[in-house]
């Protein structure tokens, strides 16, 4: 499916929100270097170079108790700056031992703190630990633009945040080493926070987590599959790249399953399931024609329950060949709302 055409104007509302994203992601990112006392361009180059646009958009949920649109988790980047919809509160943030809503306020967007700053900063910053809940009447879209290093990126506390003498907290790691065990292991904070501390520790641990996929594998008899669109799933991020240096605008369209498992807003989504019949999330890339543009993904999810689904599954199969052209019309409209002009980005900064 090729939406580059004049009048679906994708092209352009992608280019000219992520070229405004960069810019006020960047500003942002000199502020929050400069508070930690370090060089306000610490962040800019390979720590910022590789930006993701990531549009989400969950259909309305048969039964919002039994899973969620997003589950817990940090985002596996610097900073995330998401444009929510408004009046659909969903999205959540865990505070004080709490899940605390947060809001969508027109034409502003919510700030998110993700690992690799965590990482930066030493743990002087800390990752925002969130959610997204579902509802069963309303669909909801949101558009994320995650300011991200690029993958052979050395992520590490900076020099000057660590004490002379002291262990700083957390490992180096390359940044795709990271990315891949996010991306099994997303939506579990621990095993992720784990991974990041010291090589020694990761070794341990590395080979129970081997063996919990391969008990995964044999016990769902999907984790297999899990594992191999994991594979897929960077392919596709590379070969839309190469789509983008010529500058066309293309989707592709395939299932997997919700960061490799199924969740539910009581938080025992490992009892829930974990497989790929519960819940499935549709991806489309679309990449965006410009330099260090970004590749946008759109996300559909799809609700299961214990393997039967609620749409038809020629419906689903459908959706495996292309991405329904009114996902697209459902983002474009999200972003084209926000309009710069009217409302130029001020950065502030608030505790
Ligand atoms: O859709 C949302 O509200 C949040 C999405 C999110 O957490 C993410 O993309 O990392
Ligand atoms: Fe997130």
């Amino acid at each position: 499916m090729i939406v580059g055409d004049d009048s679906f104007h994708c092209s352009e509302v992608v280019a000219k929100y992520t070229q405004e994203m960069r810019r006020m992601g960047l500003e942002m990112l000199e502020l929050l270097c400069e508070g930690l006392g370090l060089d306000p361009k610490y962040c800019s180059g390979g720590l910022s170079e590789s930006p993701l646009l990531l549009a989400h958009h969950y259909p309305p949920c048969p039964e919002p108790s039994l899973t969620l649109g997003a589950p817990k988790h940090r985002d596996p980047n610097l900073v995330t700056i998401l444009l929510q919809e408004k009046d659909i509160n969903a999205l959540q943030v865990f505070k004080d031992g709490e899940w605390i809503v947060v809001e969508p306020i027109p034409y502003a967007f919510v700030v998110n703190i993700g690992l690799m700053l965590q990482v930066i900063s030493n743990g002087r910053l800390i990752g925002a630990e969130h959610r997204v809940v579902t509802n069963s009447e309303f669909a909801r879209t949101t558009v994320a633009y995650f300011i991200r290093p690029t993958s052979k990126q050395i992520i590490e506390p900076a020099k000057s945040l660590i004490s002379s003498g002291a262990r700083p907290i957390y490992r180096s790691i390359v940044f795709e080493e990271f990315l891949k065990n996010f991306m099994i292991k997303g939506a579990d904070i621990e095993q992720e926070l784990l991974f990041l501390t010291w090589a020694s520790e990761y070794h341990c641990r590395y080979l129970p987590f081997r063996s919990k996929l391969e008990d995964h594998r044999t016990v769902k008899g999907e984790g297999k599959r899990a594992v191999k669109i994991q594979a897929s799933e960077s392919d596709k991020v590379a070969s839309a790249r190469l789509v983008s240096r010529s500058h066309k605008i293309s989707t592709e369209t395939f299932w997997r399953p919700l960061w490799g498992r199924a969740a539910n807003p009581n938080g025992d989504h490992k009892e829930h399931g974990g497989t790929a019949k519960h819940q499935k999330q549709r991806i489309a890339f679309v990449v965006s024609p410009f330099r260090g543009g970004a590749v946008l993904v759109c996300a559909a999810v799809r609700w299961c329950s214990d393997g039967a689904s609620f749409l038809p599954e020629e419906e689903e199969d459908a959706g495996i060949n292309g991405c329904a052209t009114s996902d697209y019309f459902l983002f474009n409209h999200l972003l084209s709302s926000f309009s710069f002009n009217q409302h130029p980005l001020e950065t502030r900064l608030q505790r």
